[in-house]
């Protein structure tokens, strides 16, 4: 289970994250969601290590923070960070290189259902398809977590369906999946846990078949809710 625990975050004198606490267990899709600059990015840097932070706790299945739990963790950063001038393959190679926890079969079938052409290079490809070859990137390393920023910003409908796919499949399988988006849209009926952010704190974390079932409400109802109440 990935635990934040009253998270305090400040860019010089100005408070972005004011003591966020949330939950995102292993085998569920939780979404960080809230509008622009609730500080969604910032939460999944600092469970990275990408941020230092100024309080709180973050533990990875009761464990804080270190090598061991980043082994544990992929992250997908919301723009590709491979190197321009390689082709997908190459980068697929790169990485196979860096990681031990690559998984080359699970790799080569993400390629197949993506349909990307290994040949291609990654400073030629639309914003839609390096934001798949993200995907392939991420989803390929034997990792407990996965750590999505915005998977679906910019992608044209088509290509979300196709990405939002995937996480109802054995490409996922058993992992905790954490990903940030304001787009819920195809995603909704994915989600297992919502976590709603409003100026740096969390307004709400619900299990969206409950809401569903029991008040009738989408995420998007909910956060109707919240940002007009
Ligand atoms: N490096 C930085 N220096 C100063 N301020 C920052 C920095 N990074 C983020 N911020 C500020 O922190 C706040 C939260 O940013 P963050 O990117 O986490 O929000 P977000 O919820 O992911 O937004 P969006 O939906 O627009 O991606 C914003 O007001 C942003 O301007």
């Amino acid at each position: 289970m990935i635990e934040v625990n009253n998270l305090r975050k400040r860019f010089r004198l100005r408070n972005v994250l004011n003591g966020v606490s949330f939950t995102a267990e292993k085998g569920q899709i939780t979404c960080l969601t809230g509008i622009n600059g609730a500080g969604k990015s910032t939460v999944l840097k600092a469970i990275m290590g990408l941020l230092p932070f100024n309080g709180g706790q973050i533990q990875i299945d009761g464990k804080a923070l270190s090598k061991h739990t980043y082994e544990k963790i992929a992250y997908i950063p919301d723009h590709l960070t491979m190197p321009l001038g390689m082709s997908l393959s190459e980068g697929m190679r790169f990485m196979a290189d860096f990681y031990d926890s690559w998984n080359e079969e699970r790799a080569e079938e993400l390629m197949r259902f993506f349909k990307l052409a290994s040949s291609d290079k990654i400073g030629n490809l639309s914003k839609g398809t390096a934001a798949k070859y993200n995907l392939v990137i991420g989803l390929a390393q034997n990792t407990d977590y996965v750590l999505m920023d915005e998977p679906f910003s910019g992608i044209d409908i088509f290509s979300r369906e196709l990405i939002a796919e995937v996480f109802s499949s054995h490409l996922i399988e058993d992992r905790g999946v954490l990903l940030t988006t304001h787009e819920i849209g195809e995603m909704e009926h994915l989600i297992d846990r919502a976590v709603i952010m409003d100026k740096g704190i969390i307004v709400r974390e619900f299990d969206c078949e409950e809401v569903r079932s029991e008040e009738g409400k989408s995420i998007v109802d909910v956060m109707r809710e919240v940002y007009h109440s």
